[in-house]
């Protein structure tokens, strides 16, 4: 099942005593490429975790999150995570006007509020471009006090508004599923 702001999963069958893992998987997206990596990762936790995947312009503060895992994507602009005028750029190009993004998002956070994270984006695979914004973003979350969980993820679309290229939302339920057994 799809996870929303507003929805999520919980396991039928816990253990008394112990609580489901909560996940927070925050997005940017200008084509919705982005976006449908992050609710399939968040449908990849299934029923191991309480999951939210929420657009980053409706994320609490960094400093507010208390997830046991957070995960952060965005798309790769300009070899690393978008600023005003990339996103100014995609808008002019038919993307949705964003007005902020996980650059702004993650620079506003002091301090690591929970303890583990992991980072994803989307990227344009022909021509192989150096420089991806999911390890701009774990740079950001390591320097204030994050452990990355597993190596930063990249998936890949066809050209600058899309579409994923085949296999790659299955590939990104797969990666939650991994996820989820990392908290
Ligand atoms: C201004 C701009 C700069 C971009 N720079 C890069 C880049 O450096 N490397 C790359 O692989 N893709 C680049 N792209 C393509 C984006 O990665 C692509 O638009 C994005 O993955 C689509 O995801 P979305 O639908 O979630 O916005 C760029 C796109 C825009 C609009």
């Amino acid at each position: 099942m799809p996870t929303t702001l507003t929805q999520t999963h919980s396991r039928p069958h816990t253990l008394p005593g112990r609580d489901l893992p909560t996940v927070l998987v925050v997005y940017e997206s200008a084509w919705g490429n982005t976006r449908q990596i992050a609710e399939a990762i968040g449908d990849g936790f299934g029923a191991g975790a309480t999951s939210t995947v929420v657009p980053v312009a409706s994320a609490p503060p960094l400093d507010q999150v208390h997830a046991d895992l957070l995960v952060v994507g965005a798309p790769t602009h300009a070899f690393g995570l978008s600023r005003p005028g990339t996103r100014e750029d995609a808008h002019e190009r038919g993307g949705a006007e964003l007005g902020t993004g996980v650059r702004e998002w993650l620079d506003a956070g002091t301090v690591a509020s929970g303890r583990l994270a992991a980072t994803f984006d989307t990227h344009v695979r022909h021509p192989n471009l150096p420089g991806t914004a999911s390890r701009a973003a774990a740079r950001k979350l390591r320097h204030l006090g994050y452990e990355i969980v597993v190596e930063p993820e990249m998936f890949w679309v066809d050209g600058m508004e899309g579409p994923l290229l085949v296999g790659e939302v299955e590939r990104a339920r797969a990666w939650g599923a991994e996820l989820a057994r990392r908290v």
